[in-house]
């Protein structure tokens, strides 16, 4: 194959299609307004600011698609880059999967980026982009601990749990996305580690099971994943802060 045959574009992958049960209730998380703006069109703005990122693909609740690619075209978007949308999965995991199957046969670097990430600076997309162009096939963005970490034996709800061990702190991260692989790293990683189930709960995860080797690289306190309702409250208090540095 010449250079200039050579696959070359980067993709973003968007898993939305969860419920956020652990949010409350209410509509699917990746729809819910932060700062008067649907969540998931935070995260593929975050994806898009990227120049590298040339695709996103979002992948939407199992019944939603046509409701989102509704949302992505009434929101501005840079006109460089190109927007899919297919229908969700079960679990995290098949999500990801049918996002994947829908990439062009073009795209040589995939990342994977929750759509409940939704203030990732891009200096951290790019950061991890540029690990897997220098050659790491899987490349995760994470931070350090500021929590002691127990190792427990799971018992009951509410019921005291013994611990097992207390792993040492300094050699622990927390990991976030987005998750950048060599395409065909990932969907090795996809077709012969899926995992029944809950599934894997990051895609690095599977990719460390086939045994390929994958880098951490610096991530950033802003790209903390919405879960709980807490996380809510820092999320509109970020987006104040970024649109008041904005004004002056
Ligand atoms: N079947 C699923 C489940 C999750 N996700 C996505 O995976 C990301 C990370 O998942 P999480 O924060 O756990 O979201 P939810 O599954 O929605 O949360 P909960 O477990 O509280 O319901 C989210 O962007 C979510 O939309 C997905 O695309 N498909
Ligand atoms: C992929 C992830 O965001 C990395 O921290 C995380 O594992 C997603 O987990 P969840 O079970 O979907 O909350």
């Amino acid at each position: 194959m010449s250079d200039q045959s050579r696959p070359c574009r980067t993709a973003a992958v968007i898993p939305a299609a969860g419920r956020g049960v652990r949010l409350g209730p209410g509509a699917p998380k990746a729809l819910r307004a932060l700062g008067g703006t649907p969540m998931l069109i935070h995260a593929v703005r975050a994806m898009a600011a990227s120049r590298h990122v040339s695709l996103v693909v979002v992948v939407a609740p199992p019944d939603g698609a046509p409701e989102v690619r509704h949302l992505l075209d009434e929101h501005a978007l840079p006109e460089r880059t190109d927007f899919l949308v297919v229908p969700g999965g079960g679990t995290r995991q098949e999500s990801v999967r049918l996002g994947l199957d829908a990439l062009p046969e073009d795209v040589a670097v995939v990342l994977v980026h929750d759509a409940a990430r939704p203030l990732v600076p891009v200096d951290t997309v790019d950061a991890v982009i540029e690990a897997v162009r220098d050659g790491a096939p899987a490349v995760v963005p994470a931070l350090p601990l500021a929590d002691t970490v127990k190792e427990v034996e799971p018992g009951a709800p509410g019921e005291p749990e013994p611990v097992l061990s207390t792993p040492v702190r300094a050699r622990l991260r927390a990991v976030q996305t987005p998750q950048g692989f060599d395409r065909d790293t990932l969907m090795r990683a996809h077709e012969e580690v899926a995992l029944s189930g809950e599934g894997a709960t990051d895609d690095a995860g599977m990719v460390e099971r086939l045994g390929a080797p994958v880098v951490v690289v610096p991530g950033h306190e802003e790209a903390f994943k919405v879960t709980r309702p807490l996380d809510l409250v820092l999320a509109e208090a970020v987006l104040a802060r970024r649109r008041a540095n904005d004004g002056f």
